[in-house]
């Protein structure tokens, strides 16, 4: 994917502020520090075009700030990343001060976060499908979609969450991982 020049400066120096923060916080594996750039900044860019343009976004469990930050520095999309991990919201809140990305930390549990929702809301690797529908569902404003990046169980947990939950579901291959998916969910509505 194409990047402004300015996105790419930004986006080296979020790289640069991982891999040196990784040896403390373990953000993301050790084995992953050589190839970041490839398997999690470009896996996190392919969401950039379905977020672009709205309002805001929700990103849950951030971890080391895939995709939020990434899509926050592409986008310009003001984001709220919520991360338990009291250590990792502090990297993405220095993450944020460092690339200038329009982000908020939340530095809670999911299930507890008290904000308003938001258009759109993003996950990765995060949890199965039909427990990450639980965890969106409030998060999402009316008519928004969720964006979530998935594996090679994307098609069982489909199956799975389906069972309680309706929903309009567009699947996009992934670009970098040839097992990969981005799910795209919007109408969601318990059965
Ligand atoms: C496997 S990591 C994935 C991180 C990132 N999304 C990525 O793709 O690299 C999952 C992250 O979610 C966080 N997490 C798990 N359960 C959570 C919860 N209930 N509330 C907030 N954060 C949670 C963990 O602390 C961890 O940083």
């Amino acid at each position: 994917m194409d990047v402004s020049r300015e996105t790419q400066e930004r986006l080296e120096a979020f790289v640069a502020l991982l891999q040196k923060w990784n040896p403390r916080i373990n953000l993301v594996s050790g084995r992953d520090i050589p190839f970041v750039w490839d398997r999690h900044v470009k896996d996190s860019l392919q969401i950039a075009p379905l977020v672009a343009g709205v309002k805001q976004f929700i990103d849950i469990g951030s971890g080391g700030g895939f995709p939020g930050i990434v899509t926050a520095i592409a986008t310009n999309v003001p984001g709220t990343l919520i991360e338990s991990d009291q250590r990792k919201a502090t990297f993405l809140r220095e993450a944020a001060r460092v690339t200038q990305a329009p982000i908020t930390v939340l530095a809670e549990r999911i299930e507890r976060a008290d904000i308003a929702p938001a258009p759109v809301v993003t996950a990765r690797a995060l949890a199965a499908l039909p427990k990450l529908l639980e965890w969106t569902a409030p998060l999402l404003a009316k008519g928004g979609k969720a964006i979530f990046l998935k594996g090679q169980q994307a098609e069982d947990e489909l199956t799975e969450a389906r069972r309680c939950w309706h929903m309009d579901v567009s699947i996009h291959p992934s670009i970098t991982s040839h097992d990969g998916v981005i799910l795209e969910v919007s109408n969601l509505d318990r059965v």
